[in-house]
């Protein structure tokens, strides 16, 4: 059976941010609950297992689960949170004498390696625009708005007739953008404020209440909200749809 192991919760800034003293970034500096790294997720199973994503904080996250090594890591878009461990991962691939295997969209693979050429040294590159399969799954990625900051992946991936999508960085799908949400036994959706009251015109990531409206017209069996800000207090009591759950770093869960 595989497992869906959440190493990374946070959104950009990560919990807490670094210039803010609110009730929440303190809390996550003391007891710790709201603590958040930079979003990251791995998938481990019989098959083989894969990160998605590779940023800031993937060193810390090997270090929490006492992995020596990553072999294969699918990237859904070339922004910092996203991908700013992969210098360290490519770092690892060196010293280590092994190649990784990097995935991404093409679009986002010629802007990985225009900030960082020396990666190809230590990994091979492989453009998954027309799918892909990693330890047992069907994996097809879609381009989706990340509003402000323009866009991103989500992933649709699919085994034994288990059928979950990861999409941590989107808002306002168009109606092409949500066909791929429909039928699925488990939506992982970015939800980067419960209420974020900035301009829409400068906002890249659903919040709570617009995500509520998004699962009624998809209907996930369940979904759970990562990519959170210092805007969501684990320990607070926020209104959400009876099949949501949020993601609490380090959080474990069966893929089946
Ligand atoms: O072209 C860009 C634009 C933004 N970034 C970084 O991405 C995140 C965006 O945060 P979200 O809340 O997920 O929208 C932030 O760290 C920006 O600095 C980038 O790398 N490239």
């Amino acid at each position: 059976m595989d497992t869906l192991v959440f190493l990374g919760t946070g959104d950009a800034m990560g919990v807490p941010r670094v210039y803010c003293d609110c009730d929440v970034c303190m809390e996550a500096r003391t007891t710790g609950t709201n603590r958040r790294l930079r979003s990251l997720v791995m998938i481990e199973g019989p098959e083989g297992g894969f990160l998605i994503d590779c940023g800031p904080d993937w060193r810390a996250q090997m270090e929490s689960q006492g992995l020596r090594f990553a072999e294969k890591i699918l990237v859904t878009h070339a922004h910092f949170d996203h991908i700013g461990g992969l210098p360290e991962w490519a770092d690892a691939c060196r010293w280590l004498g092994r190649k990784g295997e990097l995935y991404a969209p093409q679009e986002v693979i010629d802007t990985i390696l225009k900030q960082f050429p020396w990666l190809a040294r230590h990994m091979n590159v492989t453009a998954v625009d027309h799918g892909i399969e990693l330890g047992g799954w069907k994996i097809k990625g879609w381009k989706v708005c990340h509003g402000y900051n323009g866009f991103s992946y989500a992933y649709r991936l699919e085994k034994n007739g288990f059928r979950w999508v990861y999409c941590s960085d989107s808002i306002g799908l168009n109606e092409k953008e949500k066909k791929p949400l429909h039928d699925l036994d488990l939506l992982v959706l970015g939800t980067s404020f419960v209420h974020e009251t900035a301009p829409y015109e400068s906002r890249s990531v659903y919040d709570m209440r617009e995500a509520a409206e998004l699962l009624a017209e998809v209907r996930p069996k369940r979904a759970v909200y990562t990519h959170m800000s210092h805007d969501v207090d684990l320990n607070g009591d926020i209104p959400l749809p009876s099949n949501v759950e949020l993601a609490r770093t380090g959080m474990k869960m069966e893929l089946a």
